[in-house]
């Protein structure tokens, strides 16, 4: 049969052109992400044989072999592992079957943009960190080789396979002869990376990047001859780098080995290490990235890390192991007490996987609250990147409740930076007994909000909370320390009750401007709600307001006016609940109004600037308005009158 010749996907055509073209520095890391997959082969291989051992009865002892040809100026990678038939030849290297693959090519191509500009530096590492984080590993082939020939024969399977590519748009695949299982990459050089050849620069890359790689790594000496007993050199330290003592494990020996085992290119911001024995034994080696990867909060994610038994590779999808708001964990759990041929479907809602969690999570919050408190700015730059998925733990896990709110961070009305609850509580103004919040799209929009004049006036803290979960968890956490936490955005606003800076500062009463009161003030939110029936829930005075003349807020049963427009907007909500317009009885405005009110006919002669104050509040909240048109004709009529 004669090779077929395919075109790549068009996501990885123009990976490999970006690839090929724009990756300066860090050339070498090729390598790296080679050993690295043919390293996953031989684990995968190792688990099929649990089950299947006729897989593994031949050429039992599992390697990468790394074999340099000046002569043909190619340097082979091969591995005796799981191997890939034609199907998933065709799958793996001309596809990317993975969710969020085109945001990550956008990004990528700006990153590589920028870094043609200048040539490598600091933007060529921010898309060499892009590729490392999407693990396009295969791919970095080409940023060494003119032309890739990978030959692979499945275990279990007869038939060989070969494929091959240069890289620009298509590759050929069409049977092979050799009969070797595993798979066997060879890179033809391209002319400037012919360093590649050298036994002395692959023996250093390789201890660089893959001395944690737990099988034997060898470096075949092209000078030597073909029967010699030392051409072949174990140039890896091998063995599993999670069951070393840690104070035999050096920072870089964990740094390679995070971006062995997460697919990264970042260093780890944090590196939890631990051997647990006691009634259970087993091994935990996790690692924090220190940057968000782009697919955080892509649902089809999952957490990295890798289950292990016995130093057995198991599964990278145990799903009872990791809770979902730690997903961004990356790392290994390697176990002696689950059996060997435990099956993937076994360790579904397996008690011995449940207990591993329970500690795994302990330990985890146990670090970051650590941190917390030695680093307090390190550990902000960790709550930006992650912190909106541990919140999901707030509400999905009640045990980790306590914990989490204590991990937690916010930004704050009267203060730069990120503040923890325990901080809010300590500020809390005299006569203040909740917890103030408010949520919405963005801290500028939240900090222009009306609502939070009132509260500022007296220097009261008001958190900002920007993230889609914070709706979600102030549903189910009531509390922190016995405060109840309270939405200005939702039911009244009791700062009478609080002490604050305007009476600190020695401010009078009379400073403040006068404020309709009494029967006048009736008459005019009688007037507002005859005119705006349906159109709102209630009209009433409020303190929260000093500037603005109105707001809107919810009903204390009703739901949060963020949430219920979020709702909306993801048709999870036909219609937000009627809101409560609140008047500010100190504006001129609303001072001016409840005289007219009170003339005769003065309800009806306010129909327009009822509408009109209902308006700006929802234009205030950013939300559109219902009836654009009869803003205009009621906005032109008054303002014809002033203008008149
Ligand atoms: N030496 C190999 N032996 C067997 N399969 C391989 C080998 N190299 C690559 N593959 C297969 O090709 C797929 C794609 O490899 P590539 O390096 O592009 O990404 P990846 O290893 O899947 O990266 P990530 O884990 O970040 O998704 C691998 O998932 C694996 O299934």
């Amino acid at each position: 049969m004669t090779d077929q010749t395919m075109q790549f996907q068009a996501e990885v055509a123009k990976l490999l052109h970006i690839v090929t073209h724009s990756l300066y520095s860090d050339k070498e890391i090729f390598l790296r992400e080679l050993i690295s997959n043919a390293s996953d082969a031989c684990d995968k291989l190792r688990y099929a044989a649990l089950t299947a051992p006729e897989l593994l009865t031949e050429d039992t002892e599992l390697k990468v072999r790394i074999a340099p040809d000046p002569k043909a100026g190619t340097l082979t990678i091969a591995d005796n592992g799981i191997g890939m038939n034609r199907d998933e030849l065709v799958e793996n290297l001309g596809t990317i079957a993975r969710s969020g693959t085109e945001a990550f090519s956008r990004q990528l191509e700006e990153a590589a943009k920028e870094a043609g500009k200048e040539e490598g530096g600091k933007k060529g590492a921010e898309a060499g960190r892009l590729i490392g984080q999407f693990g396009v590993g295969f791919y970095s082939a080409f940023m060494v080789a003119d032309k890739v020939t990978v030959t692979s024969r499945k275990a279990g399977e007869a038939q060989a396979w070969r494929w091959e590519s240069d890289g620009t748009g298509s590759y050929t695949i069409g049977e092979a002869d050799e009969g070797q299982r595993g798979t066997t990459i060879t890179l033809h050089l391209a002319k400037a990376q012919k360093e590649f050849l050298e036994p002395a620069r692959l023996r250093t890359v390789i201890k660089t990047y893959s001395d944690h790689i737990s099988l034997p790594v060898m470096l075949i000496d092209p000078e030597k001859a073909a029967d010699a007993e030392d051409r072949e050199e174990q140039v890896n330290a091998a063995g599993a780098l999670w069951a070393r003592p840690k104070s035999e494990v050096s920072e870089e020996q964990y740094r390679e080995f995070y971006h062995h085992v997460g697919r990264a290119f970042d260093d780890p911001w944090l590196t939890l290490h631990a051997h647990v024995e006691g009634k259970l034994d087993y091994t935990l080696l996790l690692f924090v990235p220190s940057r968000r990867p782009f697919d955080l909060f892509d649902p089809d994610r999952r957490h990295g890390v890798k289950l292990f038994v016995r130093r057995v590779f198991i599964t990278d999808d145990c799903e009872g192991l990791v809770p979902p708001w730690l997903r961004f964990l990356r790392g290994v759990v390697d176990s002696s007490d689950l059996p060997l041929n435990v099956s993937r479907e076994m360790l579904q809602n397996n008690p011995l996987v449940a207990k591993i969690r329970a500690t795994l999570q302990k330990r985890v919050l146990r670090e970051l609250e650590r941190k917390a408190e030695k680093a307090p700015e390190d550990y902000a730059t960790f709550w930006e990147a992650f912190g909106p998925v541990l919140k999901e733990g707030l509400y999905e896990d009640r045990e980790a409740q306590e914990s989490l709110l204590k991990l937690a961070r916010f930004h704050s009305s009267e203060r730069d930076g990120l503040v923890s609850l325990a901080d809010y509580v300590a500020a809390m103004k005299e006569g203040q007994s909740a917890i103030y919040t408010i949520s919405g799209e963005s801290l500028e929009a939240l900090r222009r909000s009306p609502q939070l004049e009132g509260f500022r006036a007296k220097g009261v803290e008001v958190l900002l909370l920007t993230d889609a979960v914070d709706d979600f968890w102030q549903n189910t956490v009531t509390e922190f320390d016995g405060k109840p936490f309270q939405s200005v955005t939702r039911g009244a606003a009791d700062l009478g009750e609080i002490k604050g800076k305007a009476k600190d500062d020695g401010e009078s009463d009379e400073a403040k401007p006068e404020k309709v009161e009494g029967a006048a003030l009736g008459t005019l939110i009688a007037a507002l709600k005859q005119n705006l029936g349906e159109a709102v829930k209630d009209v009433r005075e409020t303190d929260r307001l000093t500037d603005s003349a109105v707001c809107l807020v919810a009903g204390d049963a009703d739901l949060d006016m963020h949430l219920a427009r979020m709702l909306k907007q993801h048709q999870r909500l036909d219609a937000a609940p009627a809101r409560i317009l609140e008047i500010n009885p100190g504006h001129p405005l609303i001072r001016r109004l409840a005289e007219r009110a009170g003339e005769p006919g003065g309800s009806d002669a306010l129909a327009d600037a009822a509408h009109l104050l209902l308006d700006q509040a929802r234009i205030l909240e950013g939300e559109t308005l219902p009836d654009p048109t009869a803003f205009a004709r009621r906005m032109t009529a008054v303002m014809t009158q002033g203008v008149g």
